[in-house]
């Protein structure tokens, strides 16, 4: 063979696609199911989950524009969506027949590299004289919180899962997948608390989009707890008792563990290719190398565990491998979206990572129920914009945009970061009104 890829998730099947259609012999091996976390327990079924929770508020916020409606959720249409339009059941037959359709060599199975360019796979091995590709992915991290292990707790996967939703929930961990699921689940009727060991939620973001999260949130009765850690945890059949740090206590029906992720490196082999098989992620140089003739992609790389960055890394992988050059892996204009509502878009630094990096900085924000698409919008309408410039080099180096669309108004901010198109020249743009997009000029307006 010419390439091994190990894990067919987005970054694994984007890769091995299309070196299959490039004409090189592929073998792609998946032991769970060829897409990965994405289509089955991650982004596709939890945004088709929030779609439905904003149709919820969207009807909510009728009395007082548009008349009266009466709201009944039901989570009945949620989960049969996800079952068959999301993840034909959780069966990845399409996805398979997709690879093989390109010319790749599906094996299923659990794969482990046994030496260079060698993996094995079941009884059979397999030899790749240009390399592997290690695309493994990431897995839930379960805290070694005393009681926990042997609970029924669920990560992402049962939460996506579910049937029906439990009347109250405890949600560990106030990041990205949390919040989401807190918003959603809460907008059905369920009583939701997180419990967030840091400071705030959505910790790595800037401090505005924490307030902003945690306001939204709670306007749907979630009920956010910072600065507390889980100490022990208990299940008596029916429900979970949480005991944290302050001494106090929570019971809920569900308890949700979203306390991060973690490369799924065990047991790959790392040491036969002289890699450190105890490493929490795989380094790379710019061309997603990880070693010689082995390249790795997506979430096993930290460097952003997004769809969006397995397929960027994919690509620069794959015209490494296939010696076509163009534009090595470069991350200064990463962008992600928690998708509560509102959504939550960043891209590049926030202001204290530009500020710890030695950026001059100089700071732009504007408030979007301040503008005139918020004031139009009404219920609904909070977000902000906020723009952080290098002063000296008249560039923004990052930008948050919050919002009822803050995942769109991004993109504009994402072109901007990427290219370092001159402030003054972001200042002299023409922004359409009445959008909400329409803030980025007041926020830069303010720099
Ligand atoms: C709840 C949730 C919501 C998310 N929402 C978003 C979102 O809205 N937007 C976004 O950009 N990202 C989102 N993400 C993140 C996104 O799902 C991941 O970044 C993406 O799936 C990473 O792709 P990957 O190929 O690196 O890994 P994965 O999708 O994890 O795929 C890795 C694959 O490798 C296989 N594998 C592992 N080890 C082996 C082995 N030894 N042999 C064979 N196969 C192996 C696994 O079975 C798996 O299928 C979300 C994640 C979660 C959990
Ligand atoms: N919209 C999206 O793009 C999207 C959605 C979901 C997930 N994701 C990806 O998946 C990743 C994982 O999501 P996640 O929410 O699990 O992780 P996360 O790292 O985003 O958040 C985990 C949170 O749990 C807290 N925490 C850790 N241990 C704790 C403990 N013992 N007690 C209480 N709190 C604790 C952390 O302080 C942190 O705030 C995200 O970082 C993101 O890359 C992306």
């Amino acid at each position: 063979m010419d390439v091994v890829v190990v894990g067919l998730g987005v970054g694994g099947e984007e890769a091995a696609g299309r070196l299959a259609e490039a004409g090189l012999n592929v073998v792609g091996v998946e032991h769970t199911l060829v897409g990965g976390e994405c289509p089955y327990w991650g982004c596709i079924p939890t945004k088709m989950m929030i779609r439905a929770g904003n149709a919820l508020a969207e009807a909510r916020r009728i009395p007082g524009l548009a008349g009266n409606a009466q709201v009944q959720p039901d989570w009945a249409p949620v989960a049969r969506r996800i079952r068959d339009e999301a993840t034909d059941t959780w069966d990845d037959k399409v996805a398979v027949d997709r690879f093989t359709a390109k010319g790749g060599h599906f094996v299923r199975g659990r794969a482990a590299i046994v030496g260079p360019g060698r993996v094995r796979v079941n009884d059979q091995e397999w030899t790749a004289s240009r390399g592997i590709v290690i695309a493994t992915g990431t897995t839930a991290v379960i805290p070694p919180i005393d009681g926990l292990a042997g609970t029924p707790y669920w990560t992402n996967r049962e939460a996506v899962e579910a049937e029906t939703l439990p009347a109250t929930l405890l949600v560990l961990g106030g990041g990205a997948i949390g919040l989401e699921l807190s918003h959603v689940m809460a907008r059905f009727g369920v009583q939701v608390t997180v419990i967030e060991g840091s400071a705030r939620v959505l910790s790595m973001e800037e401090p505005e989009s924490s307030a902003t999260a945690t306001a939204a949130l709670a306007a749907d009765g979630v009920k956010i707890l910072t600065g507390v850690r889980a100490q022990r945890v208990s299940h008596s059949g029916a429900s979970f008792t949480v005991v944290l740090s302050d001494g106090s206590t929570v019971t809920g029906e569900r308890l949700l563990v979203a306390t991060g992720r973690a490369a799924r490196l065990d047991g790959l082999g790392l040491d036969t290719i002289g890699l450190d098989p105890a490493a929490r992620f795989l380094g790379t140089d710019d061309r997603m190398r990880a070693a010689d003739k082995v390249w790795a992609v997506g979430d096993v790389t930290g460097n952003g565990a997004f769809t969006h960055m397995a397929m960027y890394e994919a690509d620069v992988a794959v015209r490494d491998i296939l010696g076509q050059g163009g534009p090595a892996a470069d991350f200064h204009a990463k962008p992600r979206v928690t998708f509560i509502d509102p959504e939550i878009g960043a891209v590049g630094y926030t202001e204290k990572q530009a500020r710890d990096a030695g950026v001059d900085v100089q700071v732009g924000y504007s408030s979007l129920p301040s503008s005139s698409r918020g004031f139009i919008h009404g219920p609904g309408n909070e977000g902000f914009i906020k723009v952080i410039a290098d002063r000296g080099r008249g560039v923004l180096v990052g930008a948050t945009s919050a919002g009822p669309s803050g995942g769109e108004m991004l993109g504009a901010l994402a072109v901007a970061v990427k290219a370092e198109v001159p402030v003054a020249t972001l200042k002299a743009t023409i922004w359409a009104y009445p959008t909400f997009h329409r803030a980025i000029g007041d926020a830069l307006r303010s720099l």
